[in-house]
């Protein structure tokens, strides 16, 4: 246990607008990852800037009907888990999700690691492909980004993206829709479980491309013997009409 505080990110300080190409050759914007690393320290939950434009979101809401880009699709409803159904991209993961992926691994491993510092935990690897080569010799070889697809009366019950042992602690989810014109409803909703308290719960409603990346299973909180866990798990309330499409990148791979 220990009381290190989430080191800044040289760099990464400026905001940019939906669109502008990033400045290396990426795909994302440049992001104030000091002020994320504040909130999901905070509140577990943090909206980033329009990570995607309107055309890279209709390509991946296409890419949805799209069978060959898919290992495996779930039919919620049959598994009760919701209303809905979702399909976990195969190998080779096709670009942006790739390079949301590669991207976005390296300031959130910086954040993990200070979490990782806090609990006591162990820490992750710098880079996204070493995060994968662990997840390998843990047993875990199969892709977990996915595109979600919900229309009239679909939701996402509470859960937790756990995929086996090895599990990283943050994930993005990427609205590829546009709230209010193509569907109502759908919100996204957390809910917070403190040791020895009532559950808190959080509902945010991102704008088409924007990223929110939340707790995957557990943060520290400061407590007053130091760092406690607290739990999270996130969901969807119902779409009311239109269709919400969701573009989920979970950085660790499945058994
Ligand atoms: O549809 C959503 O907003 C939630 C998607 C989800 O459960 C995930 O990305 O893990
Ligand atoms: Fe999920």
């Amino acid at each position: 246990m220990n009381s290190y505080d989430t080191p800044p990110l040289p760099g990464l300080a400026e905001p940019a607008p939906a669109g502008r190409p990033a400045p290396d050759g990426g795909v994302l914007p440049p992001l104030d990852w000091t002020a994320l690393a504040a909130e999901l320290d905070a509140e577990g939950v943090a909206l980033t800037p329009p990570l995607l434009d309107a055309d890279q979101c209709a390509r991946l809401r296409e890419m949805y009907d799209e069978p060959a880009l898919f290992r495996s699709t779930v039919t919620m409803a049959r598994h009760r888990f919701g209303e809905g159904s979702y399909r976990y991209f195969a190998h080779p993961l096709p670009e942006p999700v790739a390079a949301l992926r590669r991207e976005l691994y390296p300031p959130l491993a910086r954040i993990a690691n200070t979490w990782a510092a806090r609990l006591g935990e162990p820490e992750f690897p710098d880079r996204h492909e070493d995060l994968v080569a662990a997840c390998a010799a843990a047993g875990q070889h199969r892709p977990t980004p996915l595109l979600l697809r919900y229309g009239p009366g679909g939701y996402n019950c509470l859960h937790q993206d756990v995929y086996g042992d090895l599990t990283f602690p943050l994930q993005v989810a990427v609205l590829l829709d546009r709230p209010d014109e193509d569907f109502t409803g759908g919100e996204s909703v957390f809910v917070e479980q403190r040791p020895r308290a009532q559950s808190r719960p959080l509902v945010r409603r991102p704008v088409q491309g924007q990223g929110l990346i939340f707790t995957v299973h557990h943060r520290p909180v400061r407590s007053a013997r130091g760092w406690s866990r607290v739990q999270l798990r996130h969901g969807v309330s119902a779409v009311h009409s239109g269709r919400r499409h969701v573009l989920g990148v979970i950085f660790h791979d499945a058994r």
